[in-house]
This record gives C-alpha cells, sequence and structure tokens, in this order.
C-alpha cells in the first residue's frame, strides 16, 4: 500500500470522526475496532449489527479499513460508536498498527470453521498488547457459530482461551444474529461507565456478558 493511499484513509478517518462527533447529540462518541484473520467475517458482523442483513455470496476482503457509525441508547444516554473494520489480510497489518492507539475497545474475532483463525488468536493479543492502548476494552469473538457442520473449535476451546487471557467471550454469528447486538451493547456500555466521572454503580464486563449468555442457553460462567 502507498504512503498516499495511507494518508488518505487517515484523512478520511479524521474526517469522519470529526463529523460523527459533531453530528447525531449524543455524549459518547466512541471507537471500537474489529480485528482478526481475513475471512473470520468482520465486515458481516458490522453489516449484521448496523443494517441487521447478512452479506451472503461473494467474499470480498476489505482493503485498509473501513467505517460505520452507530448510536446506541445505553440506559437512557446516547452512546455514538465509530466502528472500524480493519482488513485482516497481512498485506494491510501497517494500516491496521496506524489505528489501534486511537481504539477504545477491540472485538477480536476467530472463525469457528477454521483453526488457523483460532491459533492466530495469540498473535493478534501479542500485536494488541504491543499497539493499542493499555486499558483498551477487549472481547474474544468466535464468529460462524450458526456452521455447525463445518465447526472445528469448540465453543469450550473458546471459553478456554479468553480465561486465559482474562477477556470476556461469546460465540456469535452475522448470518443469524446470533449475540451481534449484545457484543456491541456490552461494549458500549463499558465504555459508557468508563466515561463517567463519578460512576454510582459499578458496571463489570465480564459479569454482563456472563449473565447476557446464561440468559440464552450458552456458555459456562
Ligand atoms: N456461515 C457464516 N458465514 C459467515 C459469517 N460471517 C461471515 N461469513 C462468511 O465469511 C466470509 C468472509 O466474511 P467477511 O465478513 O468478508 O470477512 P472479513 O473478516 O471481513 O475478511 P477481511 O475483510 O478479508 O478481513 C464471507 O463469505 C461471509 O459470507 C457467519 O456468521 N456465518
Amino acid at each position: 500500500m502507498s504512503n498516499s493511499s495511507l494518508l488518505f484513509m487517515l484523512i478520511i478517518s479524521v474526517i469522519s470522526g470529526i463529523y460523527f462527533f459533531l453530528g447525531g447529540g449524543g455524549s459518547y462518541p466512541s471507537h471500537v475496532m474489529l480485528v482478526g484473520d481475513s475471512g473470520v467475517g468482520k465486515t458481516c458482523l458490522l453489516v449484521r449489527f448496523k443494517d441487521g442483513a447478512f452479506l451472503a455470496g461473494s467474499f470480498i476482503s476489505t482493503v485498509g479499513i473501513d467505517f460505520r457509525n452507530k448510536v446506541l441508547n445505553i440506559d437512557g444516554v446516547k452512546v455514538k460508536l465509530q466502528i472500524w473494520d480493519t482488513a485482516g489480510q497481512e498485506r494491510f497489518r501497517s494500516v491496521t498498527h496506524a489505528y489501534y492507539r486511537d481504539a477504545h475497545a477491540l472485538l477480536l474475532l476467530y472463525d469457528v470453521t477454521n483453526k488457523s483463525s483460532f491459533d492466530n488468536i495469540q498473535a493478534w493479543l501479542t500485536e494488541i498488547h504491543e499497539y493499542a492502548q493499555q486499558d483498551v476494552v477487549l472481547m474474544l469473538l468466535g464468529n460462524k457459530a450458526d456452521a455447525t457442520h463445518d465447526r472445528v473449535v469448540k465453543r469450550e476451546d473458546g471459553e478456554r482461551l479468553a480465561k486465559e487471557f482474562g477477556v470476556p467471550f461469546m460465540e456469535t454469528s452475522a448470518r443469524s444474529g446470533l449475540n451481534v447486538e449484545l457484543a456491541f451493547t456490552a461494549v458500549a456500555k463499558e465504555l459508557k461507565h468508563r466515561s463517567m466521572k463519578d460512576p454510582s454503580e459499578k458496571f463489570k464486563l465480564h459479569e454482563y456478558v456472563n449473565k447476557e449468555m446464561k440468559g440464552t442457553g450458552c456458555c459456562r460462567s
């Protein structure tokens, strides 16, 4: 990728950020970044969350980075999420690195039908520790949970890995919509809580996720 393309994308990101910050009337603009191997379903997850639809058909890899905005109403307060859909392909990694520092939350995805995308989570976490803010909100998502026949990564393995690294975990499906709203809402709740100067009530992301997952009959705490 040329320097001019990278510069162009950075300018678009800044303009988009200013526009989003000024518009919409919410109080908590927050950057949520989707990361993970190419093909794990980052774009589809975002489209499902933003438009309530599934992008079926041929797979077109993201080039560099893409942006979508969505305002959520969290307990009567507007939380403006600016969601950055990054390219999973190795050749765009320098673009992704440039955005980590400004991300408030990271959704790290693997594909339950692709073992190498799961094995690469460790490498993604190393990269996150190197480039992202220390206190970034982080959640691990095992996507494509609908694909029961092609599944090669058990839910328990995802749970074990998440526990090892101390991050909340859930399985999602951009195809069926499973837990998509929940994943973004959980992150928005955490970001809203953090932005309050004097939070009267403690919000614990782990506990919230575990409680919500129990309600679906999925996943042990
Ligand atoms: N069965 C199933 N297929 C999915 C799901 N999410 C995405 N896919 C399919 O997986 C392929 C890749 O999806 P994308 O969302 O483009 O993947 P990506 O992570 O954005 O890929 P890059 O842009 O290359 O990083 C597409 O063919 C999707 O239709 C899902 O939840 N279930």
